[in-house]
């Protein structure tokens, strides 16, 4: 049974596509096998593994409002062992339409269940929002991984956050667990990142994975060009600390609960 993990932070631009997309990637090259789930109407993970938006008909939109079987939307990409569930600006007008659905909040996790055992990982890549589609993500996972960008406020918002998944766990899936907190886009030559660095360890503790994702001009290019970084430029720091950050991912263990 495959383990799922949501990349999840209400903050924009924090680094969770940039995140979804090179993990999903590093675990495959590590030998697993990988779904990128995109539940974000922007599709920025869709592209970042090369599927192009225009060529979709049906998309994950199609899975949570219309019963569509995930297996369906469920497309190779060209990394090999990485698949992906796309979205599309379809998907934008979800977040209404769920409101008054059926078991709204469990549409996610009911249409992932019967394809999870064809994979070893699932990233769901969220919206920068904490609404029904990232509740869908949460309800689905078996843990959820945080990017915290290296910036002054990095904190903040993310009282909200934990709320949100003490509330899914109480209501929706009691057995959510925090896989970990990333911490993103570290700009090494300043002490703000350093600030950072020690005020989110002090809240987070061990949950704070060793692996801190620097920016680097590297990954932030990969995305134009359709690819994660382990084939975009396999020997840049990007790609070197997010293979560090899918063997942390994996000693983490399999599925818990
Ligand atoms: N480590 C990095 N180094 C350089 N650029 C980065 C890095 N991480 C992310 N970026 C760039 O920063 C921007 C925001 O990153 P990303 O899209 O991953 O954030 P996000 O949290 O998914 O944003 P949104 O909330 O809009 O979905 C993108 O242009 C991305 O290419
Ligand atoms: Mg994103």
């Amino acid at each position: 049974m495959g383990k799922v993990i949501s990349i999840a932070n209400q903050k924009g631009g924090v680094g969770k596509t940039t995140t979804s997309v090179n993990l999903s990637a590093s675990l495959t090259e590590a030998g697993n096998k990988v779904l990128l789930v995109d539940t974000d109407p922007q599709g920025n993970a869709t592209s970042g593994v090369g599927i192009d938006k225009a060529d979709m008909d049906q998309c994950i939109y199609n899975v949570l409002i219309e019963d569509l079987d995930a297996q369906e939307v469920c497309v190779p990409t060209s990394i090999a062992n990485l698949y992906a569930i796309p979205a599309t600006i379809q998907l934008a007008g979800a977040e209404v339409e769920l409101v008054p659905t059926i078991s709204r909040e469990v549409r996610l996790k009911k249409a992932l269940d019967p394809i999870k055992d064809q994979f070893d990982y699932i990233i769901i890549d969220c919206p920068p929002s904490l609404g029904l589609l990232t509740i869908n993500a949460l309800t689905a996972s078996d843990t959820v991984l945080i990017p915290v960008q290296c910036e002054y406020y990095a904190l903040e918002g993310l009282s909200q956050l934990l709320n949100t998944v003490r509330l899914v766990q109480k209501q929706l899936n009691k057995s959510l667990m925090i896989e970990g907190v990333l911490l993103t886009m570290l700009d090494a030559r300043t002490n703000l990142g350093i600030q950072v660095i020690e005020e989110v360890k002090k809240y987070f503790q061990d949950k704070v994975f060793q692996a801190i994702i620097p920016r680097n001009v590297r990954l932030g290019e990969a995305p134009s060009y359709g690819e994660p970084i382990t084939t975009y430029d396999s020997k840049s720091r990007g790609a070197e600390v997010y293979n560090e950050l899918a063997k942390e991912v994996m000693a983490n263990g399999a599925r818990v609960g």
